[in-house]
C-alpha cells in the first residue's frame, strides 16, 4: 500500500512538472473533475497573466510538499550508504532520467525539459544528502 502511495505521489509530481498541452476549460473538467489517465494534465487557457500566475501558484503549493517528502526519503538513503562516495549513484540517476523522460512523453510534455528539471533537482538533492552524510558519519 505504501509503495502504491509513493508511486501515486511520483506520478503526481511528474504530471505536474510535465504539463504543457493547453486545452479548453470545458475539456479540462471531465465528469469526475479529473484528467483521464494517460492524458496530458488539464491546463486551461488563461485570459490574463494574473490567471496564469494564480495557476502556477496553485501548482507550486502541490509541488513543494512532494519535494519535501522526496527530500525525507533522500535523507534516509544516507542510512544505507557506507561511504560518502556512494551518495552519487550515476547509474541510478540515469535510470531516473530514462523513466521521467518516458513519463513526459506519455504526457505529451517535452522530455528534454523534464530531463533538465530532474538533473537540476537531483543535483540539489545530492548536495543535501552529502551534507547529511557528512554530519552523521566519520568514514571517508
Ligand atoms: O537513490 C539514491 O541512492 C538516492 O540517494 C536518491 C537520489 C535522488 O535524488 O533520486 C539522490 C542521490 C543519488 O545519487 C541518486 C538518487
Amino acid at each position: 500500500m505504501k509503495r502504491m502511495m509513493r508511486r501515486a505521489f511520483s506520478w503526481g509530481l511528474v504530471a505536474i512538472i510535465g504539463g504543457g498541452i493547453l486545452i479548453s476549460s470545458e475539456a479540462a473538467s471531465s465528469a469526475e473533475g479529473q484528467p483521464q489517465s494517460n492524458s496530458p494534465p488539464a491546463a486551461v487557457s488563461c485570459d490574463s497573466l494574473d490567471e496564469v500566475r494564480t495557476n502556477i501558484d496553485r501548482i507550486d503549493r502541490m509541488i513543494v510538499p512532494l519535494l519535501a517528502e522526496r527530500a525525507a526519503y533522500v535523507a534516509q538513503a544516507t542510512k544505507f550508504k557506507q561511504t560518502r562516495s556512494e551518495v552519487v549513484d550515476v547509474p541510478r540517476i540515469e535510470r531516473i532520467i530514462t523513466k521521467v523522460r518516458a513519463l513526459a512523453e506519455e504526457r505529451g510534455a517535452d522530455p528534454a525539459l523534464i530531463e533538465r528539471i530532474y538533473r537540476a533537482m537531483i543535483e540539489s538533492y545530492i548536495a543535501f544528502e552529502d551534507g547529511i552524510w557528512a554530519r552523521t558519519n566519520t568514514a571517508p
